[in-house]
């Protein structure tokens, strides 16, 4: 596993990419073309065989130097590094199994991301042994219907400082945030609707990119 890049995460959404007409494995393959550093197979509503199969699927045409990451379910990452995938990770929150337990179950080595937005929380989780926090929402976000309220920019880049590991913004993310957030200290954006959404999921993730590189 090469260190993690964080700066441009894709968060897959199936529904999203098939409401374009692509399975989640295209719009990954679209997406990495486009620069697409680390990417969140997520995936709320089907079985557990289904996402296995969407996780294997995934890691088998992403190259080694982009991250995958399985998003809440440890049995799904635990069962794909068993059949030998090169999944790296697991993305947890604050209503999935707590991170110490988590970290015990996935070992040492895998990457740990947990949602953390106060200064509670991000205490907690990095004595809980996570590798990076998630922050959010950005902005208000169609995408999780449970989300918290907007931090805005500057809030999200305020939380980001309490961190003494990389913090990634998520939430309702466009490109003309990009750069605000990498001046704020993120270490990357997450994004759903941005690419899964996208005519073209390469463009997309190549604006993104750009935006974040912008001086
Ligand atoms: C990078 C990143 N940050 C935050 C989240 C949200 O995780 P969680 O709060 O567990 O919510 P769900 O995604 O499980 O609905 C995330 N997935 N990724
Ligand atoms: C999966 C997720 N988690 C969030 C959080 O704040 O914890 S917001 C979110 C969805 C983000 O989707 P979009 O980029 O389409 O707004
Ligand atoms: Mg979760």
């Amino acid at each position: 596993m090469s260190t993690p890049n964080y700066s441009l995460y894709l968060v897959t959404d199936q529904s999203m990419c098939e409401a374009r007409g692509r399975s989640v494995t295209e719009v990954v393959s679209l997406a990495v073309a486009g620069g697409v550093t680390c990417i969140q197979i997520r995936e709320k509503d089907g079985n557990a065989r289904e996402f296995l199969h969407q996780v294997l699927d995934v890691c088998a045409i992403v190259p080694d130097d982009v991250t995958v990451i399985v998003n809440d379910r440890i049995d799904v990452f635990l069962a794909a590094r068993t059949l030998g995938a090169s999944v790296d990770g697991v993305h947890i929150g604050q209503e999935d199994f707590p991170a110490s337990v988590v970290r015990q179950l996935i070992g040492p080595a895998a990457i740990m991301g947990v949602s953390a937005s106060t200064p509670e929380e991000i205490t907690q989780a990095e004595s809980d042994g996570a590798d990076y926090i998630g922050i959010g929402v950005v902005h208000s976000t169609d995408t999780k219907l449970d989300a918290p309220s907007p931090l805005g920019v500057t809030g999200t880049s305020k939380a980001a400082h309490f961190a003494s590991i990389p913090a990634v913004a998520i939430g309702g993310i466009k490109a003309n945030d990009m750069s605000a957030l990498r001046a704020g200290g993120l270490s990357g954006a997450a994004v759903v609707s941005a690419i899964c959404l996208a005519e073209d999921p390469t463009a997309a993730a190549q604006e993104l990119l750009q935006e974040w590189s912008r001086q």
